[in-house]
């Protein structure tokens, strides 16, 4: 793909002397969702980690064009590059609205930061309802939200969203992939770390299938779903169209 937004190549991370990585390569195009599936322990956290830049990676990776490594951690924000981590990472004793708030730390226009706060509100009316309350009273789904939210914050160009289905109750995993799928509509592009392949691969446009460090698989998210390696192993035996 020629122009992609991200484009990962022959990625290495170590911890230690422990190689996690393997030699990953992926594309992101502008406006896309990607899915990177896979079981425990793939490298999924970590390849999101290293394209966040929080751990230490060999390999050529471009983010608009431009080499990922010369980028620092918070150049890497700046030019939109955002990730949401599996643990939310909230401030459990700050309420909503102040956790939305550090979001834009780095705003410097307060017109701005009202109006990207308004836009989270209107796609998360539960923060809206909830905005004074403390994040770490809120449920599982809407933490979960109050993390996408918060990146949402930053006007993220590319959105890393790490396991945002982890430990939600069926319903609300849906209510989560459906915010993810109207991102798509906004102009976010989205590379989705994901066990829940079959949610993930539902709302993607592609996807790689990530087992012990290295990429197994890939092809149009619609053609995996159906790809008896991946049916079996990833969506419990059964091919099933969007
Ligand atoms: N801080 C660490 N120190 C040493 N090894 C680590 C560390 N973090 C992860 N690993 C190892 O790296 C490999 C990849 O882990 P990673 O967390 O990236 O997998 P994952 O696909 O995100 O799994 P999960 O879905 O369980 O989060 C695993 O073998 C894991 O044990």
């Amino acid at each position: 793909m020629s122009g992609a937004l991200l484009s990962v190549q022959d990625l290495h991370v170590n911890y230690g002397r422990v190689e996690a990585l393997h030699g990953v390569s992926l594309e992101v195009g502008a406006g896309q969702i990607v899915s990177v599936i896979g079981p425990n322990g793939a490298g999924k956290t970590t390849l999101l980690s290293a394209l966040a830049g929080v751990l230490p990676s060999r390999g050529a990776a471009r983010y608009q064009g431009e080499p990922l490594s010369a980028l620092s951690v918070e150049e890497r924000v700046r030019r939109g590059l955002v990730l949401v981590p599996e643990k939310r990472e909230l401030f459990g004793s700050m309420t909503v609205a102040d956790n939305l708030l550090l979001g834009s730390y780095s705003r410097r226009s307060r017109s701005r930061v009202k109006a990207d706060l308004d836009e989270v509100y209107q796609r998360f009316p539960r923060l809206l309802e909830r905005r004074g309350q403390l994040a770490g009273t809120l449920s599982g789904g809407e933490q979960q939200m109050l993390a996408i939210g918060r990146a949402l914050m930053t006007s993220p160009k590319l959105l890393m969203l790490d396991e945002p289905s982890l430990g939600l109750a069926p319903i609300i995993v849906r209510e989560i992939f459906n915010i993810v799928e109207s991102l798509r509509g906004s102009g976010v592009t989205v590379l989705l770390v994901e066990q829940n392949a079959r949610a993930a691969l539902a709302c993607s446009d592609h996807g790689y299938v990530l087992e012990t460090g290295d990429v197994k698989l890939s092809g149009p998210a619609q053609a995996l779903a159906a790809d008896p390696a991946v049916t079996s192993a990833y969506l419990g035996g059964e091919s099933e169209s969007r």
